[in-house]
């Protein structure tokens, strides 16, 4: 198939690129390159440095290129920054999306498979999480992505053939295991990077955000997900797609693990004995976020089958030990 790929620049969309390519489609790339890197899209696939929210660009590339199937991966995705920056989310985020499902519109292109997060879900009344949990999110990053959930519902209502799928992502982790793409990102904010960063030298100490959280070690619990599993799923979610259909699905392991048994799983696959220090707690932060997976088992057989989170700190740290300087030395 004739796949776009939107934030196919970044750290989770090359990795789709990767696979869709290694699984003989032909694949399209749309980045503006705010976070995103030219090198970790390979020179033989079309990259167009578009932004989302051009909605005649977008229009004439998905014709010009024929493209069938979209996956939506171009966003800001950053808890903190949104609550410092919230219009920047609803407009890279909200609008975007708007006019990148005004401009499938407008050239007939009736599937997507849209990043969602389970960030929607704001704080749980329950864990582990299921897709029919209420979702009320406490920071303007989760309203961004709801509000896109929405829309996809009300436009699916007035289209006809029209499918998607909006699948809620839990924390994503690794590398490629092959070591030729990984994550660069300026800031990096996310855990594993940063504890490997640290764990490097680039970074003097790294900072617990939070020890009095009502978990068992006081820190704040995700779910990891490994990056190529997480691109497996999508491949099985957008094979499936038929016309009509409108899916929601939670992307995790189903385990819970805290930012301290994180650090001491990143310390042991390192050996090396960073520095840590405890901070206040990060404004937007959820305590407990890990997912019932089962609905996509029960419904499409996919399941993760990386669960160790040892093996995603290890493919991560691969790429970091290589590139040190991310993209920039290669
Ligand atoms: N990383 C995670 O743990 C996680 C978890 C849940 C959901 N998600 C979602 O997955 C998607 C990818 O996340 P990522 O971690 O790869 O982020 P990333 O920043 O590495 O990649 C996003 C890419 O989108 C591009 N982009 C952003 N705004 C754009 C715009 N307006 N027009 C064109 N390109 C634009 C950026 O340049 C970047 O290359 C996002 O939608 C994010 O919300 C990520
Ligand atoms: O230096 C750091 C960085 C993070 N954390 C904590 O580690 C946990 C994970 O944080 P982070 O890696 O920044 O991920 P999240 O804030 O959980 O957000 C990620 O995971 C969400 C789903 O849970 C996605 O929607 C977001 O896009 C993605 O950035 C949180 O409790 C943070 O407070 C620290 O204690 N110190």
């Amino acid at each position: 198939m004739n796949v776009l790929v939107t934030g196919g620049a970044g750290y989770i969309g090359s990795h789709a690129v990767k696979r869709l390519r290694e699984d003989g489609h032909t694949v399209v790339v749309l980045d503006n390159l705010y976070r995103g890197h030219r090198a970790a899209v390979p020179d033989d696939v079309h990259l167009a440095e578009i932004d989302l929210r051009d909605t005649d660009a977008i229009e004439r590339l998905l014709r010009e290129h024929r493209v069938e199937v979209v996956m939506n991966f171009a966003a800001l995705a950053y808890v903190g920054e949104s609550v410092t920056q919230p219009l920047d989310y609803y407009e890279n985020n909200t609008a975007g999306v708007l006019s990148l499902l005004q401009a499938m519109k407008r050239a007939g292109v009736k599937r997507i498979v849209h990043s969602s997060t389970c960030a929607t879900y704001g704080e749980p009344e329950t864990v582990p999480m299921t897709e029919d949990l209420p979702q009320s999110p406490i920071n303007p990053y989760g309203w961004s992505k709801l509000f896109v959930e929405r829309m996809l519902i009300d436009f699916a209502h007035t289209t006809e053939d029209f499918a998607f799928a909006a699948l809620r992502y839990f924390n994503v982790a690794g590398s490629a295991r092959d070591g030729s793409i990984g994550e660069d990102h300026e800031p990096e904010t996310h855990l594993i990077p940063v504890m490997l960063l640290t764990a490097l030298g680039q970074r003097e100490k790294m900072t617990i955000f939070g020890t009095d959280y009502p978990t068992p070690d006081g820190t704040c619990i995700r779910d990891y997900i490994h990056v190529e599993d997480l691109i497996d799923a999508h491949v099985t979610v957008m094979n499936a797609l038929q016309p009509g259909d409108g899916r929601f699905y939670n992307l995790g392991i189903g385990n819970g693990l805290s930012v301290k048994q994180l650090i001491d799983a990143a310390k042991a696959v390192t050996g090396v004995d960073f520095k840590v220090e405890i901070g206040p707690r990060r404004e937007g932060d959820p305590p407990m976020l890990y997912a019932d997976p089962s609905k996509i088992e029960r419904e499409l057989g996919w399941k993760a089958k990386i669960t160790d989170v040892n093996e995603m700190i290890a493919s991560a740290w691969t790429w970091f030990k290589d590139h040190p300087d991310g993209y920039n030395d290669v």
